[in-house]
């Protein structure tokens, strides 16, 4: 949801609309909430806290005055310590409704003794009354502060009528769990989606759940944005060497030493702590000489064979996630080792490039923590067994990945005839082209960034490098896959900016730390 939010905006769909959408939303379902509790009009209680939670709730306030409401707020958060800007936009417009003709009045909590002091603390009976709680919602973050504890208390032991903007305050909207107290509702108004952790909590917690539209098109959960990139974990203080991803490229043979180096470029640059690349010895030296940060394991032969099984499953061990493929050239030995290594290795696997066509699609179809990253002839290839069995051999042959000029109806047979093909396996197949098409079983992401500069050479290697990055770095096989295509394009992008149609592969990893570091 975090992710999504944000990608409203690459969408131009700003934050603050967002906010007005969800107190309009609110503050409708607040009415019928009382006129179906209540035989007369009731009073409304908001208490807001210093996120846009608590900006919902102004926004909320100004419609419920219009529908005839009396409102009193009560600001956990002095205006002048909110840090969220839209909200502070939202309790300003309040501010200045003065002098005020609508029945609102606005309370500061400067600590916590005043709020033994305010009108709800005072009184045991305010059954007339319905308490909206815009404390906290998926921004909570570590221990409640004790004015926040006793607000919840204060709320908890009221017998007003209960609603919670978004997550009740003090529960943790992924797991579910209220490690001091939390809030407990007669009813939770989720925006746009229920959190993952209020279905695990359960109603006894969230009390009903009511679903309201804030107005955010479908698109937002499709499309790769920059919301994408919270779903990186934070590094811990703690963490040492190795902590932080340690990566395997198999590939490189007498003719290919760039590939695997532009991917192992890429996949430092995202962060990875330790960066292996196994390849022929005919390649390895020259590897080695690219860069002091690949540590370039050396494997008998012109090309990888057989005989460097034993010395690869060893590595393996050592390894978070492992690429196969780039320029690892097609010979025969190649694909026999190849196709034992997918049966052997359980860990994260990225399939690129030669490794494409040297392995087999009925022995990765069971595996779930997998990528491959085809572009759309490729894919046709690797899937060819899966085409003909479905007898979709003419569709697909004359299908291509354009979407221009296509209405909404023709996009969806498009996409539908690709995602029969491509939910036969269990891993996450990336389509690399102008839009990158990324699917998993029924799910599917679509990337935008990027720019014709990238038919240079190389800027897949680099796309396979980031995706095994992202697997080492914890994130699972969707995640991976769709956000290395949001990161390749950008940082194809910015060296657009600099280098022009000249961009070279090998730089693109120059610009994927300041996209993540931002
Ligand atoms: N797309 C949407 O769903 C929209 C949701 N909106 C609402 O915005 C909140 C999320 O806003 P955010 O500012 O990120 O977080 P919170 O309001 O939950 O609060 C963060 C705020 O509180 C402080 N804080 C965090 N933890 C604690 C703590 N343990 N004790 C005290 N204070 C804490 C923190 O410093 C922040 O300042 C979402 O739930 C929706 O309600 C928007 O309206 C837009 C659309
Ligand atoms: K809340």
């Amino acid at each position: 949801m975090i992710a999504t939010d944000l990608n409203c905006e690459d969408l131009g769909l700003s934050r603050l609309v967002l906010m007005e959408n969800a107190g309009k939303s609110i503050s409708d379902e607040i009415a019928k909430l009382s006129t179906f509790t209540f035989s007369k009009p009731v009073k409304i209680a908001i208490f807001t806290g210093s996120g846009g939670n608590g900006g919902d709730g102004f926004v909320a306030a100004r419609h419920l005055l219009n529908r005839g409401f009396e409102v009193d707020i009560y600001l956990l958060t002095p205006i002048n310590q909110i840090k969220s800007q839209d909200s502070k936009t939202n309790v300003e417009i309040l501010k200045n409704i003065f002098p005020n003709f609508s029945r609102i009045n606005l309370y500061e909590i400067n600590d916590s003794d005043t709020l033994n002091t305010i009108e709800i603390t005072k009184s045991n009976s305010f059954s007339e009354h319905i308490i909206i709680d815009g404390i906290l919602g998926t921004g909570i973050k570590g221990k409640l502060k004790t004015k926040i504890k006793k607000a919840i208390e204060i709320i908890n032991n009221s017998n007003a009528l209960k609603v919670s903007i978004d997550v009740p305050s003090g529960m943790d909207p992924q797991t579910g769990e209220i490690a001091e107290i939390g809030v407990k509702p007669g009813y939770t108004l989720s925006l746009h989606a229920v959190k993952t952790g209020l279905k695990k909590a359960g109603e006894d917690l969230t009390g009903g759940l009511i679903i309201c539209d804030i107005g955010i098109p479908i698109e937002a959960e499709i499309f790769l944005g920059k919301g994408d990139l919270k779903r990186l974990n934070k590094r811990k203080n703690t963490s040492h060497k190795g902590n932080n991803g340690k990566v395997l490229i198999i590939g490189g043979n007498n003719d290919f030493s760039g590939a695997p180096s532009i991917s192992g470029l890429s996949a430092l640059s995202c962060g990875v702590d330790l960066l292996y690349i196994a390849s022929p010895k005919s390649s390895s030296l020259v590897i080695k000489s690219y860069s002091p940060d690949f540590i370039v394991k050396s494997l008998k032969g012109d090309f990888l064979n057989i005989n460097n099984l034993n010395d690869l499953l060893e590595i393996a061990k050592d390894v978070d996630s492992i690429l196969i493929g780039p320029g690892s050239g097609l010979e025969e030995e190649t694909r026999k080792l190849f196709n034992i290594l997918v049966a052997k290795i359980k860990k994260p696997i990225v399939i690129d490039a030669d490794g494409l066509k040297l392995i087999d699609v009925n022995l990765i179809k069971n595996k779930e923590n997998l990528i491959i990253t085809p572009h759309f002839n490729e894919f046709k290839t690797f899937f060819k067994e899966i085409i003909i069995k479905k007898d979709l051999k003419n569709q697909i042959g004359s299908l291509d990945l354009s979407f221009e000029n296509l209405n909404y109806k023709q996009i969806h047979d498009k996409i539908a005839i690709i995602q029969e093909i491509t939910s036969e396996i269990k891993g996450t197949i990336v389509i690399k082209g102008k839009y990158d098409l990324i699917f998993k079983g029924n799910k599917i992401r679509i990337n935008k960034t990027g720019n014709p500069a990238m038919t240079v050479g190389g800027t897949g290697d680099s796309l396979a490098g980031i995706a095994t990055a992202l697997l080492s770095l914890g994130l699972n096989d969707l995640d991976s896959g769709a956000l290395s295509t949001y990161l390749n394009g950008k940082s194809g992008d910015l060296a657009y900016e600099k280098y022009g149609n000249g961009l070279r592969a090998s730089q693109l990893s120059e610009f994927i730390g300041q996209i993540l570091k931002k």
